[in-house]
């Protein structure tokens, strides 16, 4: 595990943008995971600019997001789908195909559920968030964990702190389509993401505290190739010995 941590923003969204670039370099039509939620957006606007300047195209890869939530379509403003489009794919030369996100308001939700583990390659590389209660993807704390993609209930503080985006905590879902931590762990490559103070303390269990289905991001613990980019505040639990300088890993 190598975790870094930066004292500015930029710096923080560039290092992320940065893996993706060199994966990208190496190997044009990579597989990419992503994940919604703030803390991987400004790695996404780093992404725009580095493809309006010509370094890199999204001509040849695929992507695979983690989540949506059951019952909101496509067009619904704040479904996951519409989230990826309104702040990268639209941005970028990523033919819409190419891009997959489970289906909220698919008839059958197990078919939806098999019909993307099939679809999932390999991901050689997934950016990922967590929730304050330690969810990756959607996969909520509690007494077991599934291993592909499945329907969960998401737990009432998962649909308070995501409210922020709805009118009202009413009109957030009750459940969502999640890939599962195998298919999360499957990734060649983990970029991890976290800022803010209120997340220290779930980053510090996840990467330091015990494997269990009490705090998902735990599992983390278990990818042989995991990258962790924090800000000052996230990574304010973890001893200093502990991270990494960004100038001579990267
Ligand atoms: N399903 C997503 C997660 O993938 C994300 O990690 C989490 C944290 O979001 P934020 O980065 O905004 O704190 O939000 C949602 O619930």
């Amino acid at each position: 595990m190598h975790i870094f941590s930066f004292s500015s923003e930029e710096e923080l969204n560039k290092a992320g943008a940065k893996v993706v670039i060199d994966l990208l370099m190496k190997k044009p039509s990579a597989i990419l995971g992503l994940a919604t939620g703030q803390s991987p957006v400004g790695i996404y606007k780093q992404l725009v600019k580095a493809y309006k300047k010509g370094i890199i195209s999204f001509q040849l890869i695929k992507t695979f997001n983690l989540d949506e939530y059951i019952g909101l379509n496509k067009e619904h403003p704040q479904s996951f789908y519409m989230f990826m489009k309104q702040r990268f794919f639209d941005h970028v030369n990523i033919p819409s195909e190419r891009s997959y996100i489970p289906d909220g308001i698919a008839p059958d939700f197990n078919e939806e559920c098999i019909r993307y583990d099939r679809l999932l390659n390999k991901i050689d590389l997934q950016i990922l968030g967590i929730g304050h209660n330690g969810h990756i993807g959607f996969n909520e704390p509690g007494n077991y964990l599934s291993s592909r993609t499945h329907v969960v209930e998401l737990t009432e503080e998962t649909r308070i702190a995501n409210s922020k985006y709805f009118s009202s905590l009413n009109k957030v879902p009750t459940h969502a389509i999640t890939m599962g931590i195998g298919n999360i762990l499957k990734a060649q490559k983990i970029v991890f993401v976290a800022r803010g103070k209120e997340k220290a303390e779930i980053v510090f269990q996840s990467l330091f505290g015990p494997i269990t289905t009490e705090c998902p991001g735990s599992f983390l613990q278990l990818h042989p190739n995991l990258v962790v980019l924090l800000d000052k505040e996230a990574a304010s639990y973890i001893d200093e010995g502990k991270i990494q300088n960004i100038e001579t890993a990267l």
